[in-house]
């Protein structure tokens, strides 16, 4: 049995970090943070939770963080970099939700985040928690940093491609649709009930900072051609509340069977769903669970291909990847707390 704190439990990902880890048979979860709703019961303000968790928040200045065996920061970025080095010096091991770890190269984080880096010592120790990639670094690090939500699916939906050499690797192109949930619990206009449903609008088109995430993750990895990527990345917020569908488009420069590719590359990946041949991915399908649910498309016209990968942005690509890469990092079966079916309809 571990012992877990999460920074941040009032937001979307702190919730669902708690409805995962009240149903983790090897975790306590020790305490749970926020600054506006200290001393409220979890459970008053997530009735979902009655009867499963039976704690308060506690303000983050006071929650015994140190006697964890795992943090979680569920935090906006800026957070968890300020207060890692106490929390690791502490014996705790980190998986942070957030950006603040993401990328390597600290003056394109510190372009993209545009603040100062409050822990630039770290950066390098940072292990990039895409476990289809990084699963043994993982086990070992005291430092996970969480990928985000876009960045898991569209790098799930061109590993296979970028590990080979079929396509064109300078003309990536990928389409993010997200449900508003991704944007967090804060209030803001253009998360009004008014403003986002019933309606369908791209954002972010000149520049997303998970296109840095995206292609310094894939440049990096250990098995790429070693050939630079180039990617276009336009995301799009659509009126639902849970999941993101990925459409990845790539220009095939030598024929082959895209399918068994797939299917070979993710053998044996527990969250990794590679669909059969005409199958068009839906974002219920994964609705509450940790799969990424991916498709593969040879249109008879043109040389493109196309890839579709669908997930819930809270699951795997944030909470549930979150609660695999603590799974990983102690030595519990990987799928542990976090094999639940999709909720269809
Ligand atoms: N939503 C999503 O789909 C995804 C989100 N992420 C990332 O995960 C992180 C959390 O996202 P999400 O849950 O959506 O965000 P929310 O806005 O819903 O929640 C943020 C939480 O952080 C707490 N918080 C805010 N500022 C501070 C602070 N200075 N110190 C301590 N706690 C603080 C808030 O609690 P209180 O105000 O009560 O203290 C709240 O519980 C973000 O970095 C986000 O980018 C990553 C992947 C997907
Ligand atoms: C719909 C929506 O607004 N989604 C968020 C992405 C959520 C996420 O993964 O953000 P971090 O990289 O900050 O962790 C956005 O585009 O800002």
């Amino acid at each position: 049995m571990i012992k877990v704190g999460i920074v941040g439990g009032t937001g979307y990902t702190g919730v669902e970090l708690l409805r995962l880890l009240a149903q983790h048979p090897d975790v306590e979860i020790l305490t749970i943070t926020s600054r506006g709703d200290a001393g409220t019961k979890v459970a008053d303000m997530f009735p979902s939770l009655r009867g499963r968790v039976d704690i308060s928040f506690t303000d983050p200045a006071k929650a015994p963080l140190a006697q964890c065996d795992c943090v979680f920061f569920a935090t906006p970025n800026g957070v968890a970099m300020s207060q890692a080095k106490a929390i690791l010096d502490a014996g705790a091991r980190i998986v942070d939700l957030s950006a603040d770890f993401r990328l390597k190269d600290r003056a394109v984080w510190e372009k993209w985040y545009k603040v100062t880096h409050a822990a630039p010592e770290l950066i390098a120790e940072a292990v990039y928690g895409l476990p289809e990639v990084n699963r043994a670094r993982i086990k070992g690090a005291r430092l996970v940093a969480n990928p985000g939500c876009y960045a898991t699916a569209v790098q799930l939906a061109l590993l296979p491609l970028v590990e080979s050499d079929f396509v064109d690797h300078r003309s990536f192109i990928a389409d993010g649709k997200s449900g508003v949930s991704g944007a967090g619990r804060k209030a803001e206009v253009n998360l009004l009930f008014s403003e986002a449903s019933d309606n369908f609008k791209a954002y972010a088109v000149h520049g997303h900072r998970h296109h840095p995430e995206i292609v310094e993750s894939l440049q990096s990895l250990e098995n790429a051609s070693g050939r630079k990527i180039g990617l276009t990345f336009v995301p799009h917020l659509v009126p639902m509340v849970r999941g993101i569908l990925a459409t990845v488009y790539a220009r095939i420069e030598r024929e082959a069977d895209f399918q068994s590719l797939y299917e070979k590359r993710f053998a044996g990946e527990p969250f990794v769903d590679v669909l059969p041949p005409g199958s068009q991915p839906e974002t219920r399908s994964v609705r509450g669970s940790n799969q990424c649910r991916i498709a593969v498309h040879r249109p008879m016209d043109g040389d493109t291909l196309v890839v579709l990968a669908v997930e819930d942005n809270l699951v795997k690509g944030a909470a549930g990847q979150a609660v695999q890469n603590m799974n990983l990092m102690f030595g519990f079966p990987e799928s542990r707390g976090i094999d639940q079916i999709a909720v269809v309809p």
